[in-house]
């Protein structure tokens, strides 16, 4: 059989590891795909660096968009990152007939939608494992392995940049801005790296999970995203004396009244296999009314871990080429005339245990106006812990650990606090999380 042509886009981290794994492990790949995969078309604007990388049998153009209308390309794989001119290409190449992957998150959380749309249309498929936890094939667990259930919630830490940073800022004690350095050098990083600590990237993966796991469209404006930039060594160092770790974790709950959609810094107990996921590791828990919880681990960064899950997405189109289209995988899991529109929940809706710090003058009478406020915003204590500040500063620093209580609840017991003459600092608020 012909092999099948590649039109590789962009050959940095991703794409230079996607062309490397195909050309090492091109044989046992074609003995998998049924055919051989080859890039025949690079679109690189870096037509030097791109050349010197490929070799003179493979053409090197400027312009992606000549790639992504070419006659003789099938798959288009695009990988420069980006939302505007990424959109741009991957609608000309389903609009030129051409199946797409893609690891572009950014991408798929804001115009998903009209992709798929387009691609269904045309008959051609847009594969994007890559995009969510890099090489674990966490979509093809949730779209297949896990078919059978009713999905009741997924968590994961889904980027590696920032549990790279909470890893080593912990066990290490090394300052923030020297592992983001790191990070940047190892290729972590995405291309703007506030949208990795300001949970941004996180977001956009789970924004795809949410809706592989509901059957919803993707409604990436209504997560609500907060990342690792104004979480202090501090509370790290107090997690760990009360026995968690700070993670931060992306989470998507399916609740009666609609779905939870949230990024955040995150306690939870160390004995927990995922709250020992340290460095760049990325790993994804899923339950399922049938098969419980369910946990998958490895890189989800970098360039031939992210390249594994590219190279799998195209054996599978490859396999798939010349399919009926209706046999095929649906993009979000569900057929698209099935996703339901559930309300994504503000999240002063969301249920949660809290983590709340604050310092105190030390004084008689403190504590019983501490607890009555939690108390008449129906926010019952699970623990306490009074110590003396570490940094020798006047007065008590004091930590409750709550029981689960509504967001909004939280919101006014935290400014009534604040509001308090005898409380000398922010109040600082961090959720919990259980897990499995
Ligand atoms: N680096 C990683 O670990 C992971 C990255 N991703 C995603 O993969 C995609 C690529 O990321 P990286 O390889 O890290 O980025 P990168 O910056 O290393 O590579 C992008 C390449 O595209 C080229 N490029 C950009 N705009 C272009 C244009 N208009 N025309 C032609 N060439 C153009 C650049 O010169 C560069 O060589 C992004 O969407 C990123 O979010 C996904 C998972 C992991
Ligand atoms: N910047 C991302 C790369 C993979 O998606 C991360 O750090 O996880
Ligand atoms: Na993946």
């Amino acid at each position: 059989m012909e092999p099948i042509r590649v039109g590789l886009l962009g050959l940095g981290i991703v794409g230079g590891g996607t062309f490397k794994v195909l050309e090492r492990n091109a044989d046992e790949i074609a003995r998998r795909a049924g055919r051989r995969i080859v890039v025949t078309k690079v679109g690189e604007r870096d037509v030097a660096r791109a050349r010197a990388r490929v070799g003179a049998d493979v053409a090197v153009e400027a312009d992606a968009f000549a790639v992504a209308r070419d006659p003789e390309i099938d798959i288009v794989v695009e990988l420069i990152g980006g939302v505007t001119v990424a959109r741009q290409l991957v609608l000309e190449a389903i609009a030129n007939g051409k199946h797409v992957v893609t690891a572009n998150k950014a991408l798929l959380a804001n115009h998903g939608n009209e992709i798929f749309a387009a691609a269904r249309e045309r008959g051609v498929m847009v594969a994007f494992e890559a995009a969510v936890a890099g090489g674990i094939p966490i979509i093809k667990a949730i779209r297949e392995g896990l078919t059978a259930n009713r999905i009741e919630w997924v968590a994961g830490i889904i980027n590696g940049t920032t549990n790279f940073i909470l890893s080593e800022m912990r066990s290490r004690g090394l300052p923030f801005e020297e592992v983001l350095a790191e990070a940047q050098r190892l290729g972590y990083a995405e291309a703007d790296p506030t949208f990795d600590i300001e949970g941004i990237d996180a977001a956009h993966k789970l924004t795809l999970l949410a809706s592989m796991a509901f059957g919803i469209p993707v409604q990436f404006s209504r997560a609500y995203v907060e990342g690792i930039t104004r979480l202090s060594s501090v509370d790290i160092r107090h997690a760990e004396r009360l026995g968690y770790r700070i993670k931060l974790l992306a989470i998507t709950k399916k609740r009666p009244e609609g779905v939870e959609l949230r990024v955040h810094p995150t306690l939870v107990p160390a004995g927990r296999l995922i709250a020992n996921v340290e460095g760049a590791m990325n790993a994804v828990l899923v339950n399922g009314d049938a098969v419980g919880p369910t946990l998958y681990y490895g890189q989800g960064a970098g360039e031939e871990p992210t390249a594994s899950a590219v190279v799998a997405d195209l054996v599978d189109v490859t396999r798939l080429d010349t399919a009926d289209p209706g046999h095929r995988v649906p993009h979000l899991a569900f057929q698209p005339e099935a996703l339901a529109d559930l309300p994504i929940l503000d999240i002063g809706d969301v249920r949660s245990a809290y983590y709340l710090r604050l310092r105190v003058r030390d004084q008689p009478g403190v504590m019983a106006e501490l607890a009555r406020i939690l108390a008449d915003n129906q926010i019952s204590i699970n623990s306490m812990l009074q110590q003396q500040p570490e940094d020798e500063g006047d007065g008590a620093d004091i930590i409750f650990l709550t029981h689960e209580a509504l967001e909004r609840d939280v919101d006014n017991a935290i400014a009534q606090m604040q509001a308090l003459d005898v409380v000398t600092s922010d109040v600082t608020r961090l959720r919990m999380e259980q897990l499995a």
